[in-house]
């Protein structure tokens, strides 16, 4: 059959009637759907570019983690063992999750002046500023604390990090937090707060010696409870966000670890955290911003018109709670992922004792900045807020030996000259 193709006239001029052979006339076909295959498939791609644009940031892992961020080898093992060694045969030698964190940073500190072996874990995510972590993060190696630029879903990194250190304690601190963060990213409060916990109370009922695990839940569980002042014994069956689900579930995952596996676990229900190195996305922060900047602060109040309140709870307190729950810890009964015996399950609210309208705290920090507030008062949207929070802390007080002394004022004046500080600096960075 001879070979013709569109670029020569067939072979008897003239006598044809010049018409595409059938064989032009496919290729003319396959090349027409071509060019609409590809016009349809760019189509496509800019479509998924738009998507992807448009999706919110989701606090996924550090940059550098997005490259594969290396771990492990000598050098890394030498740094991690030397961080988490310990001044004497009766200190803690404990794994800090979160460690980059507000609290984690404080309570990493903490244990380390007074001897305790610590080596922090932290993702670097990008929920709030990550200078402000890696800024925190340098705070912490001038103590001598090193924290591992990873992630507590990586079961694999847990596992090296109990191979190479034989944690007593760990203080799990990592978690995706904020109340109303949760409508924008619910799959960021499932990936830290459900799958990490678990992934990281599996590396714990794996290891041998077993560790005892303090955790960071929440006063949010309380969510519509009316009782005040909440007490442990509470009802927390009524979460009002996500993020208080996934503290509630956090809770009953704890039960479960501890009931099939003897790991010693201590929930700890923080009130409102607030001071020095504390989190951009807390109100008692952002107003501070806003206000420097002459900008309006939004202050919600309750539907009927009643004060919004919260039982603000200095970092200083917060620290002494969780260093008496590591210290009252009992050790965790299994080894090697098998009960030995019943295990210690605990939980205890970490607050003040004092709720504070949210105007009055604008007040505050209105006296502390010089500067007058530009208000804008609105009823509290249903994005996961309670109205008020209010700790009962008699267990803790009982147990932990956990006594709170900062009132509001006190600490905000401390808030706002680290405050002022930082930024100061920051600004000639
Ligand atoms: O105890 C907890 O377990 C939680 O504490 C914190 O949540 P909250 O108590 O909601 O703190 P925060 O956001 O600072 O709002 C403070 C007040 O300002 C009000 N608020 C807030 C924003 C605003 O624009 N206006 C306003 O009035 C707002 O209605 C509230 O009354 C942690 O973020 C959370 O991770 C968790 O740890």
């Amino acid at each position: 059959m001879s070979q013709v193709n569109e670029h020569h006239a067939p072979s008897t001029p003239g006598k044809l009637k010049p018409e595409k052979s059938p064989y032009i006339h496919h290729r003319l076909r396959i090349h027409s759907s071509l060019s609409k295959l590809t016009l349809w498939s760019s189509f496509f791609l800019a479509f998924i570019l738009f998507l992807f644009i448009l999706s919110p940031p989701s606090p996924s892992a550090s940059p550098r983690r997005a490259l594969g961020d290396s771990w492990g080898g000598s050098h890394w093992e030498k740094r991690v063992a030397k961080s988490a060694r310990r001044s004497t045969s009766s200190s803690l030698t404990v794994l800090v999750t979160g460690a980059a964190g507000f609290v984690g940073t404080h309570v990493s500190l903490a244990l380390k002046r007074r001897g305790d072996g610590v080596l922090g874990l932290d993702n670097f995510n990008r929920y709030y500023d990550p200078n402000l972590k890696r800024a925190r993060q340098r705070l912490l190696d001038r103590a001598g604390v090193f924290i591992v630029d990873g992630d507590i879903n990586d079961a694999v990194l847990l596992r090296k990090l109990f191979d190479v250190v034989p944690f007593t304690h760990v203080m799990h601190l990592a978690a995706q937090a904020g109340v109303r963060y949760a409508m924008q990213n619910p799959g960021s409060y499932v990936h830290s707060n459900i799958a990490g916990f678990v992934n990281l109370l599996e590396a714990c009922k794996n290891a041998n010696p077993q560790p005892s695990v303090v955790w960071a839940s929440s006063s949010s569980v309380y969510g519509l409870n009316s009782k005040v002042p909440f007490s442990e014994k509470d009802r927390t069956d009524q979460p009002a966000s996500l993020y208080a689900a996934t503290k509630k579930a956090g809770e009953e995952i704890a039960h479960s670890y501890n009931h099939i596996y003897g790991l010693s676990i201590t929930g700890l229900r923080f009130f409102t955290v607030y001071g020095p190195w504390g989190r951009p996305d807390m109100a008692y922060f952002f107003f501070t911003k806003d206000i420097l900047k002459g900008k309006q602060i939004t202050i919600f109040e309750s539907p009927d018109g009643g004060t919004v309140a919260r039982d603000f709870t200095y970092i200083d307190d917060i620290v002494k709670g969780c260093l008496g729950a590591l210290d009252t810890a009992k050790k965790s009964t299994g080894s090697g992922g098998k009960k030995k015996g019943p295990a210690q399950l605990r939980i205890f609210n970490l607050g003040n004792t004092s709720p504070v309208p949210v105007s009055e705290l604008v007040a505050i920090l209105e006296k502390l900045l010089k500067v007058k507030a530009k208000k804008k008062v609105l009823p509290m949207p249903t994005n996961g807020d309670v109205k008020f929070t209010h700790a009962n802390i008699s267990l803790a007080y009982r147990d932990l030996g956990y006594r709170p002394t900062t009132d509001l004022e006190t600490g905000l004046r401390k808030f706002v000259k680290w405050y002022l500080e930082f930024y100061s600096k920051k600004s000639s960075w």
